[in-house]
């Protein structure tokens, strides 16, 4: 048990999908899984063990920002004999090149942030998923006929920002294709305590093109982020 997360070794599988919104996690475990059971709601920060296809799996929320997902992944990691974490997001695109409901893998994470210098000094403002990981996914990806765009992405720490078009400078200054806000916090972790980590996104905000997913669509588009997610335990 953790000040976040109340359960005992053993309630969480080796691998852990994680979104940030906890009733995607609801969702994931409710619609794609078998033999399932919650195993904590600390803050209703939902979280779920069952099985896909046979396989063990757990699915829980992370909440938005790195400080959120920097306490989850943590406590995962460390007191619950969690090996990897794959995080199952939202983002907004930088670029034309991609189009909304596109899925993506994150290659890197660029990120303003302060979280990893804080956390142990590390400068380096990219941080990197784990290889073995992300090949796993893109192996799956191309076995189950899911088409995965691959670059940088933007971890911000600020959803609402004042500058106007600031996505323009960005992707040209930094070649960052899209931006969510977690990813650079996590793949941190996962790299400081020699556990694997990955970011699967998809598009639901354009802010070159100023298009919106609807909710509905949103649940349809999120489900081939899943399914490579799920399949990759195999
Ligand atoms: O859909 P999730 O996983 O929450 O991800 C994105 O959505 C939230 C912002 O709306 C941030 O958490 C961002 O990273
Ligand atoms: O961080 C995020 C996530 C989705 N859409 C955005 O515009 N930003």
């Amino acid at each position: 048990m953790t000040p976040h997360i109340h359960a005992n070794l053993g309630d969480f599988a080796k691998t852990v999908l994680m979104p940030g919104d906890p009733l995607r996690a609801k969702f994931i475990a409710e619609n794609f899984l078998s033999d399932v059971h919650e195993v904590s709601h600390v803050r209703n920060m939902l979280a779920y063990t069952g099985n896909f296809q046979g396989k063990p799996v757990s699915v829980m929320g992370s909440g938005m920002g790195m400080a959120s997902i920097g306490i989850y992944s943590w406590e995962l990691f460390t007191h619950f004999d969690v090996d990897a974490i794959i995080r199952v997001g939202s983002c907004g695109a930088y670029t034309e090149e991609l189009k909304l409901f596109d899925v993506l893998l994150a290659e890197s994470a660029w990120s303003e942030s302060s979280f990893a210098n804080t956390q142990n000094g590390h400068k380096d403002p990219i941080t990197l998923p784990s290889a073995a990981l992300n090949q796993r996914l893109l192996t799956t990806a191309n076995e189950i006929n899911v088409p995965l765009y691959q670059g940088k992405i933007h971890s911000s720490d600020v959803f609402y920002r004042q500058e106007e078009n600031a996505h323009e400078r960005l992707y040209r200054e930094h070649q960052v294709i899209a931006v969510e806000m977690e990813s650079f916090a996590l793949f941190h972790n996962a790299q400081v305590l020699g556990k694997q980590a990955a970011c699967l996104l998809t598009v639901s905000d354009h802010l070159v093109t100023q298009q919106a997913a609807s909710s509905e669509d949103r649940e349809r588009a999120f489900t081939q982020m899943m399914q490579v997610a799920l399949h990759s335990l195999r």
